[in-house]
């Protein structure tokens, strides 16, 4: 495994000739599997495949240095050739670095800063007590209604759209463009991603079926990128002023009409959105479920400092949020425990390098190993464990830790929704403790259906199934849920 330089790539497991490590890739729990690897090898480990060099890298200084400090070797995304073929690499999440990435990047961070995200609050309160009404009529369809809240906050949020009670048409189509995507990168799944010079062929011959599905995903893709941004700007245009990122992309230009070009950004903008935080945010308020269900004394203890600062006469809003240090350490232990993506998204070399001696070539895959860095057992002893005490000073209060940081990824690809999924947590976090009771199902017998910390494996980590029962603290809680949707019922017949 030598380089152009002479040096050698990072070191890590030897592989076979030409088709080197696929024989020895983990399939399950990747970060885990590379984050022994680096006790071995050192922290910033490398393997290849079919001739593709894939660096890990499991330190934080070595993402900083990498990610941050070479930022504009290292923020490239890899090229993905059915992705380019289906016009899905539009997105500013998948873009390349590049002229077209730097401005939507600029709208995307303006629309999401900290002062913008205290916009769109009392829209994260009202799909909130949504959800909870959904959750005190249908409970055992918990998955559903998260399901539901994310994708209306995120549309809300993204075009100012309220998304139907079901069957909503953007959001279908967003999803089925977003299960299309995933597919076509599985390994195998299209023939072009591992031989991308197969795109010049023509579409008749033998095994250029991929060819046709991506043109017909190319249409759908069109229409999710401009059927909701065409109902914005028409909403705009009859003077219904939702705040949303299209409307704060649009205020960016300050007046000026917007031309083409940067109507195109705004779209590039905001089809990136559903797609990288609709399923995360599933996967983390899931997770918080789950969470209940393993650690029931962490659920008491929330509730009682719930109901010693709020009482249980109203549910929580945002003003609360600093008398509630313990609902904010759950809310950080969280992110720290289950990373809803252990490695990030894959970062790309735009040059050779060298790095701590090794060489790493341009067209590298990076992945920065978070789990490794927030699981490392000297910085969060017993790091498995979900201990919230963790984010608490010895007199009670929060604690901030900058390396949780790193569960949004690195330098200038940094998740930009980090700020809102923050709150997006803290608001659901705390009104479903206060009115809910979450637990273990119980079978005929009356015997609980044990529950598993289990997880997929997939880049992003949903927990796998589980049940639980939820009902409501009392009866006052039903009342507080009720009431808290009768207004918004009354502001929408309004
Ligand atoms: C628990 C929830 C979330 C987690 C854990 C998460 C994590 C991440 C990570 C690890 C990356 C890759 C960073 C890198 O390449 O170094 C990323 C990128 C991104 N995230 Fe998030 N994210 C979450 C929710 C959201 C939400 C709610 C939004 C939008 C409102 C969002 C928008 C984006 C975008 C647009 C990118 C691509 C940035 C770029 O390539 O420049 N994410 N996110």
């Amino acid at each position: 495994q030598r380089g152009r330089r002479g040096l050698s790539y990072p070191p890590g497991p030897r592989g076979l000739p030409i088709i080197g490590n696929v024989l020895d890739m983990p399939t399950a729990k990747q970060w885990v599997t590379y984050a022994h690897w680096a006790k071995r090898y050192g922290n910033v480990i490398s393997v290849t495949a079919l001739g593709q060099v894939i660096v890990i890298v499991n330190s934080a200084k070595a993402a900083k240095d990498l990610f941050e400090r070479r930022g504009t070797v290292y923020m490239n995304r890899p090229k993905i050739p059915m992705f380019e073929l289906m016009g899905w690499d539009v997105s500013i999440a998948l873009m390349q670095y590049s002229e077209g990435w730097r401005v939507g990047r600029r709208l995307i961070d303006h629309s999401l800063r900290p002062q913008a995200a205290a916009l769109y609050k009392p829209l994260q309160i009202e799909k909130t007590n949504a959800l909870l009404k959904r959750l005190l009529q249908t409970p055992e369809d918990l998955k559903e209604h998260v399901k539901h809240f994310t994708a209306a906050i995120v549309m809300s949020l993204t075009y100012g759209y309220n998304v139907k009670e079901s069957n909503d048409i953007f959001v279908s189509l967003a999803d089925q463009v977003n299960g299309l995507a995933a597919e076509s990168i599985l390994p195998g799944a299209s023939l072009v991603n591992e031989f991308p010079f197969l795109r010049h062929f023509p579409e008749w011959l033998p095994g250029m079926g991929f060819k046709h599905r991506a043109r017909y995903i190319y249409g759908l893709v069109q229409e999710m990128i401009n059927a909701p941004f065409e109902y914005t700007k028409e909403s705009l245009n009859k003077g219904v002023d939702r705040p949303s990122i299209v409307r704060e992309c649009i205020n960016f230009h300050q007046g000026s009409e917007a031309t083409e070009q940067d109507e195109e950004a705004m779209k590039r903008v905001a089809v990136a959105v559903y797609a990288a935080g609709a399923d995360t945010t599933v996967a983390s308020i899931l997770s918080f479920f789950l969470l209940l269900l393993l650690y029931p004394e962490i659920k008491a203890r929330a509730q009682a400092e719930l109901d010693a600062v709020i009482g249980r006469e109203r549910l929580p809003n945002f003003d609360d949020r600093p008398k509630l240090p313990y609902i904010g350490a759950i809310c950080k232990e969280l992110g720290r425990w289950k990373l809803v993506a252990p490695l990030g998204l894959p970062h790309a070399a735009a040059e050779d390098g060298v790095y701590d001696g090794y060489f790493i070539p341009k067209g590298a895959m990076l992945f920065a190993n978070s789990w490794a860095i927030l699981h490392d057992s000297e910085i969060y002893p017993e790091p498995e464990s979900f201990k919230p005490e963790r984010f608490l000073t010895s007199d009670g209060q929060l604690k901030e830790d900058p390396l949780l940081n790193c569960q949004f990824g690195f330098g200038r690809r940094i998740c930009p929704g980090r700020h809102l999924v923050d709150s997006n947590l803290w608001i659901v976090l705390a009104s479903v403790l206060a009115v809910f009771d979450v637990m273990k199902s119980k079978d005929g017998d009356g015997h609980e259906i044990p529950v598993e910390d289990a997880y997929t494996d997939h880049l992003i980590s949903h927990p796998k199934d589980f049940k639980c029962t939820i009902l409501p603290r009392s009866d006052k809680a039903k009342e507080l849920i009720l009431a808290a949707n009768s207004d918004y019922l009354a502001q929408d017949e309004a």
